[in-house]
């Protein structure tokens, strides 16, 4: 389960005839257990998509679906990690992962158990009782996913998680995120300006135009990296190195580029 599906959705903010049109037909299917990134210029909508997903904005026409049934609100079976952590400052990084179990009215010991679980998964069991201001920003933004993953949710949707990040804490976070998504798979739609992250992490990588945002291709990363065996290698700085990452890179960089000098930019 935990599949998500764009059907000819446009989005329009502002009052209708005159307002901003966002989106215009967007068309995309994520399969279950697929990671995808999505990347565009800078206010094409890519967040749009994901808060639509989420059931924080209604699309304006056509429809936004997860597992075949169209989303109208917020729900459970979706956890969201923004770029800002958006943790709880008063509360420990424990009782920060386990406050979204809370509305889940499950046994006191069935929440220390899954708790437990998730700091083991993020490597934060030194860290339970300590208060988000006492860790750096790649601690917290492992407590968010954290938070996020002990929900077990069907779908994860990120929004530039990495983005607040300085360059070194980033690299350690996509490689722990690749070994998550490998070992613990989920459906994930992840909003990225990077292209490299993109390619490191996702099986496909969409790329949009310019607003009003269009899907204009996407690409199939997953059959390149299981031909080439990139999985072989742990470190970032190796896989980007191989010939077929280069291309794949070179290729999304060119698309984008064409939709900036679309731009006048
Ligand atoms: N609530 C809103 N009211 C009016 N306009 C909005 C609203 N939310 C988004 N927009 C506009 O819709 C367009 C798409 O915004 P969105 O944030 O989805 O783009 P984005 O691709 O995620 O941008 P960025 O890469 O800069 O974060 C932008 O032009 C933005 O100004």
């Amino acid at each position: 389960m935990g599949s998500i599906r764009f059907d000819k959705v446009d989005k329009v903010f502002g009052p209708r005839g005159s307002g901003v049109k966002a989106l215009d037909d967007i068309n995309l299917e994520i399969g279950e257990k697929e990671f995808v990134a999505i990347v565009g210029p800078s206010g094409c909508g890519k967040t749009t998509c994901l808060r639509m997903v989420a059931g924080f904005e209604p699309p304006s026409a056509g429809t936004v679906s997860v597992n075949g049934k169209a989303v109208t609100r917020p729900g459970p079976d979706r956890a969201v990690v923004f770029q800002q952590f958006a943790l709880f400052p008063w509360k420990t990084v424990r009782e920060n992962i386990e406050l979204g179990l809370r509305n889940k009215q499950l046994p006191k010991a069935e929440r220390d158990e899954l708790v437990a679980g998730a700091l083991k998964l993020m490597n934060l069991e030194s860290h339970a009782a300590a208060f988000p201001h006492q860790l750096s920003g790649g601690m917290q933004q492992r407590v968010a996913i954290a938070r996020a993953y002990v929900l077990d949710p069907e779908v994860l949707l990120m929004d530039e998680p990495f983005g607040a990040l300085d360059a070194q804490t980033r690299v350690v976070m996509q490689e722990e995120l690749v070994r998550l998504a490998r070992v613990n798979p989920r459906t994930v739609l992840f909003i990225t300006h990077a292209v490299e992250e993109a390619v490191y992490l996702a099986d496909r990588v969409a790329i949009m135009t310019r607003r009003p945002g269009r899907i204009k291709e996407v690409l199939d990363i997953r059959s390149i990296r299981e031909a080439e065996n990139w999985d072989r290698l742990q470190k970032i700085e190796d896989v980007m190195d191989i010939e077929s990452f280069v291309h794949l890179r070179t290729q999304i960089w060119k698309s984008l580029r064409e939709e900036k000098g679309a731009h006048g930019a």
